[in-house]
């Protein structure tokens, strides 16, 4: 399945932190997260990421039209609620998108593992009969 991560500045230490702990789960899907992000998972990790641009300048529009065709089965979206800044990606925004059409979205860890782990279970497996 393809999984779909951005992390704000300040939460790029704990999504490097949950990839660590999850590495052997997400080596049996496709990570796609924008630059900064899938820089530093990789680092981190030595996992395949494939890397969007940065969120800043476009990033964050690439993950959008993933969402928009249905092609990511998982969304963690790791944003900072007291440091909203109109320069930041509109993590709103793709979290509606992920709601229309159905997609799983996390916004804090304890959803995120919540959603991995039933990723590893089995639970999603109904997103490839979407396909
Ligand atoms: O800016 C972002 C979230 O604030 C995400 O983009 P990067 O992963 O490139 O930092």
């Amino acid at each position: 399945m393809n999984l779909g991560i951005i992390a704000h500045n300040s939460k790029k230490v704990l999504i490097e932190d949950f990839c660590i702990a999850y590495k052997n789960i997400l080596a049996k899907h496709e990570v796609y997260a924008t630059g900064t992000t899938g820089r530093r998972i990789e680092e981190v990790t030595g996992l395949h990421v494939h890397k969007f641009l940065s969120g800043s300048i476009g990033g964050d529009k690439q993950f959008m039209e993933m969402v928009e065709r249905e092609d990511l089965d998982m969304v963690i979206l790791f944003y900072n609620p007291a440091m909203m800044d109109a320069k930041e990606p509109d993590v709103g925004a793709i979290a509606r998108r992920c709601d229309q059409y159905n997609i799983p979205v996390a916004t804090n860890i304890a959803t995120a593992e919540l959603l991995i782990l039933g990723l590893a279970r089995g639970d999603l497996d109904w997103r490839l009969n979407l396909k």
